[in-house]
């Protein structure tokens, strides 16, 4: 049957640490290149580092535990995987303006956040990339991410497959949310049209408009990176990629004389052992790739003497190279608001009691409301009064809007918009609570200190709502907005600007698309920790390759851009190492590229005076 075929091919191939690493074993185990964090772009690295050479020996370590079955359903993200042991549960600093502590999630799971999230496909602008590259990213425009977007996708969509910006071949399914039927979407997309709103692909030609949902997901399945490149290079390399999961890595080790990572230590839980974890030390001959999410790649960095003086001498940390590590924190924002509706074929009511066609529909076709994200349509908006202000091109979104079919009573006619600001200004911190590696890290994440962000927001979630009021579409279904009433913007009218400029300091939220927190660019700025190639500055043999290199947010979710960069990671490593064997895994220091001058310039002087 469908369910069982997918059971085999869906199955868990990781071995739980403490089997790899019994207690009763002492030596220390030596493989080309460790991989820390079997998350989304981890997968993706390790994968196509077996693929590419089966003589190379990869070890996968994944601090969270194999990923059951029914982790791929996709209704069970919609079932709140939140505050369960697959989530990292970190919690933030009191926001500046509400005070709130807010909840991140992460996936800690075999596949990360990709194991977790609501599954939606969205690349980002071309500008957003460019903009990487020219403020020192060289590599990364949009003409450089482009054939890896294109690489890692199988556009199930028989339209979009025709298009040179899709690809057909790649692991990553990607499909129409497969719900049809919904009133809502039919809705909202038909006025879309009337109104010179409408986009059908937003990783099309042009990003601006309302377009339905492509999710990455196949037959019912949840298409995480565990799934689309782990499950199927496990089964074709087995001997060469280890992939062990309950193993979370406590320090990269390096050597202070040579400024080498030459492994990884990492803690083991044994079953009947009580204390603490017996820690164990893995040997990477080539690299280690850390790709442990936006959160935890900086305190790992941070826990290995890799960061700012001041910040490593509080915690007895010796300094081993003088970067950056875990400023600028960006992330999306986000908050909720519903609007009523007199049509009774709008809003559902989670968890509602699923019927049995339901079940039936999604256990016999893998289709219908149980394989689908609660989230329908996005669109994505373009402030021209922002943009006066801020240069922003006229091609690229300040804000996205996010509809859900979600009604928060039951029995009633409603939906949900979620506004995201796309790029704000605002950055935050991650630093070490102490020196020890099981504490959580401390979020500072300064949503909307920056004054800018929060006239954008305002604006933008004005925008959306005024889209809604004037629709004669949905004036038909007697459309009312609920507007949000926190306490401290009371006596302000709805809908004004002064209401928006007011609720958004109290209600935003991290849309949990935190990032940049090992920002990427050029060797010699100042603000950055690794270089183009993704490799560590000062440090050879390691490189961080997942959300926190971004240097500055993509205007739209950040599951498809960190696939990209797992792709091109795996080619710049490869690349390295077929080019020049021996030293792949230095660092591009300051000394190198003077030294690298000084030849230019000898040369050039002997031929010219020749
Ligand atoms: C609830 C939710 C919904 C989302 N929805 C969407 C969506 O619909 N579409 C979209 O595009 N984006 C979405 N996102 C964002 C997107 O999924 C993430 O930005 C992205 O998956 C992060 O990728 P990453 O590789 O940087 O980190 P992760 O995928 O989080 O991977 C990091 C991995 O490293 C492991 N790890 C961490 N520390 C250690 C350690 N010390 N030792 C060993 N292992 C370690 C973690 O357990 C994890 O498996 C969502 C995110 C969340 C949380």
């Amino acid at each position: 049957s469908r369910t069982t075929h997918w059971m085999t091919e869906l199955k868990t191939h990781d071995i739980p640490a403490r089997e790899i690493f019994p207690g009763n074993d002492s030596t220390t185990k030596t493989y080309d290149f460790i991989i820390v964090g079997a998350g989304t772009a981890g997968c993706v690295v390790a994968s196509r580092l077996a693929q590419n050479n089966p003589d190379w020996k990869i070890l996968l370590l994944e601090a969270g535990s194999s990923e059951e079955f029914s982790h791929s359903f996709p209704f069970k993200h919609v079932a709140k995987i939140a505050k369960t042991p697959l989530d990292w549960n970190f919690t933030t600093l009191p926001l500046p303006y509400s005070g709130v502590k807010d909840h991140i999630e992460a996936g800690r799971v075999i596949g990360g956040s990709s194991s977790t999230n609501a599954m939606v496909y969205i690349r980002g602008n071309p500008e957003d990339f460019d903009g990487w590259a020219r403020n020192g990213a060289t590599g990364w425009s949009w003409a450089d991410v482009l054939p890896y977007f294109i690489k890692s996708e199988n556009n199930n969509n028989p339209e979009l497959r025709k298009s040179k910006l899709h690809g057909t071949s790649g692991p990553m399914h990607t499909i129409d949310n497969p719900n049809g039927g919904i009133h809502l979407q039919d809705l909202l997309l038909a006025a879309a049209k009337e109104d010179g709103f409408y986009n059908a692909d937003s990783n099309g030609e042009s990003q601006l408009g309302w377009a339905p949902i492509q999710l990455n997901s196949f037959e019912g399945y949840r298409w995480s990176t565990a799934n689309a490149y782990l499950r199927p290079s496990v089964r074709k390399n087995l001997p060469n990629l280890h992939v062990v999961s309950d193993a979370e890595v406590t320090r990269i080790v390096i050597d202070s004389a040579t400024k080498t990572a030459t492994g990884v230590e990492f803690a083991v839980q044994h079953e009947g052992l009580t204390g603490a974890p017996r820690k164990v030390v893995a040997n990477a001959r080539k690299e280690v790739v850390v790709s442990s999410g936006a959160i935890n790649s900086p305190k790992l960095l941070l826990l290995s003497g890799i960061g700012p003086k001041a910040e490593l001498d509080k915690h007895n940390i010796t300094q081993l190279a003088d970067l950056p590590v875990g400023l600028n924190l960006h992330d999306h924002y986000m908050l909720q608001m519903q609007f009523s509706t007199n049509d009774s074929r709008i809003g559902r009511h989670f968890p509602q009691p699923t019927e049995m066609s339901e079940v039936q529909e999604y256990a016999t076709k893998g289709t219908g409301i149980l394989a689908a994200s609660p989230i329908l349509v996005y669109g994505f908006f373009h402030l021209p009064n922002q943009a006066k202000l801020d240069g922003t091109p006229d091609t690229q979104p300040h804000v996205q809007a996010s509809i859900a079919n979600i009604a928060v009573a039951p029995g009633q006619s409603e939906f949900m918009l979620s506004p995201l600001l796309l790029r704000p200004r605002s950055t935050g911190r991650i630093t070490l609570t102490d020196g020890i590696s099981s504490s959580p890290p401390i979020i500072d994440h300064q949503i909307l200190a920056e004054n800018v962000d929060i006239e954008v927001y305002a604006e933008g979630w004005q925008f959306i709502v005024n889209y809604f009021v004037k629709s004669e579409s949905f004036k038909q279904v007697n459309l009312q907005p609920i507007y949000p009433q926190p306490s401290n913007c009371s006596g302000l009218v709805n809908g004004s600007i002064e209401y928006y400029r007011c609720a958004v300091k109290q209600l935003t939220r991290s849309a949990w698309h935190p990032a940049g927190t090992c920002r990427m660019g050029n060797l010699t700025d100042e603000r950055t920790v690794v270089d183009p190639t993704l490799r560590v500055k000062g440090i050879k043999g390691l490189r961080v390759a997942d959300a926190s290199v971004m240097p500055s947010p993509t205007s739209g979710n950040t599951h498809a851009p960190i696939v990209m960069v797992g792709e091109k990671a795996a080619d710049m490593i490869i690349d390295s190492w077929k080019s020049n064997p021996s030293t792949s895994g230095s660092p591009t220091s300051r000394s190198t590229l003077c030294w690298a001058s000084i030849l230019h310039m000898t040369l050039l002087a002997i031929f010219t005076s020749s």
